[in-house]
């Protein structure tokens, strides 16, 4: 019998990272072996033999994590968010002087949510207008979510690679916000209620015709497939995965 993935959860006193941690004790195959929260040393995850170090985290930190993560070889699979290309090259850049460790960023393990982002891509290339609008739990400290982020990236790169230009927008007089934030030229708007959880649509639209994709995470276990899913795979991927879609086979 194969020797089980001993797993470490970084901010598991959080919301993610609690329900992280009793997916990880429910789950086949991996056994938790360290819990840390803010203030805690991270000489923890290797002082328990940790092979995998699961991070919920903040923006703040999460880097800092990784980096200290691999240089003491543990793998890591990484949901929080404000990652951006600098952060995410320094961590590809650092992987190359680790060989064999893994570090998995996704700023959405919903199996539904990746699947939104592909058919968004997917379709984006034959419609005029793009806007995403993202809904959250009002306790979300960072604004737009991780995942409207890489799903307006996305859309924006099939925009481009099939030469469509700017979304057409009409608006010179606006009051500020109000047209959402401007990533790789798609709005992204942001709605925070007490009663969300994690909610996401992308509006496609054409002359006479709107193309609607939304995908809702009423639960966080939503969340825990594609978590169990990355750390069993992130022991065998040296290198940094970015995003579930390769993990899914979803990648274009
Ligand atoms: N990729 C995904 O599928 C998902 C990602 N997220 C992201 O995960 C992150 C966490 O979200 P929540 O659990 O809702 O937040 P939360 O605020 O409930 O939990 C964060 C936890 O991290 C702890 N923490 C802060 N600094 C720390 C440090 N230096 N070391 C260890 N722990 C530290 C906090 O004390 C807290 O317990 C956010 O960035 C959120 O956007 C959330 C849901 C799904
Ligand atoms: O903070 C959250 O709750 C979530 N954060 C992630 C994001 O910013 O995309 C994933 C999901 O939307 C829930």
């Amino acid at each position: 019998m194969n020797e089980p993935i001993r797993v470490a959860v970084l901010g598991a006193s959080g919301r993610m990272g609690g329900t992280t941690v009793r997916a990880v004790q429910e789950a086949d195959g991996l056994e938790l072996v360290a819990t840390l929260d803010a203030g805690d040393d991270l000489r923890a995850v290797v002082d328990a033999g940790a092979h995998v170090a699961v991070d919920f985290t903040v923006p703040s930190v999460t880097e800092d994590h990784v980096h200290t993560l691999v240089d003491a070889g543990v793998h890591a699979v990484v949901g929080t968010t404000g990652w951006d290309d600098a952060s995410l090259g320094r961590v590809r850049d650092h992987l190359v002087r680790a060989p064999g460790v893994g570090v998995v960023v996704a700023p959405n393990f919903a199996l539904g949510a990746v699947l939104a982002m592909a058919f968004a891509r997917q379709a984006a290339r034959w419609f005029e207008s793009a806007e995403v609008v993202e809904l959250h739990h009002p306790d979300k400290v960072d604004a737009p979510s991780g995942t409207a982020r890489h799903t307006a990236q996305g859309i924006a790169a099939a925009r481009a690679a099939a030469g469509l230009g700017p979304v057409p927008d009409a608006t010179t007089q606006a009051v500020d916000g109000a047209r959402g934030a401007d990533v790789d030229g798609v709005r992204v708007h942001a709605v925070r209620l007490r009663g969300l959880v994690a909610h996401e649509e992308i509006l496609l639209g054409n002359a006479g015709e709107m193309l609607t994709i939304r995908h809702d995470s009423f639960d966080r276990v939503s969340f825990m497939p594609g978590v169990l899913l990355a750390v069993r795979r992130v022991v065998d991927r040296p290198g940094l995965t970015v995003g579930l879609e390769d993990l899914l086979d979803l990648h274009a």
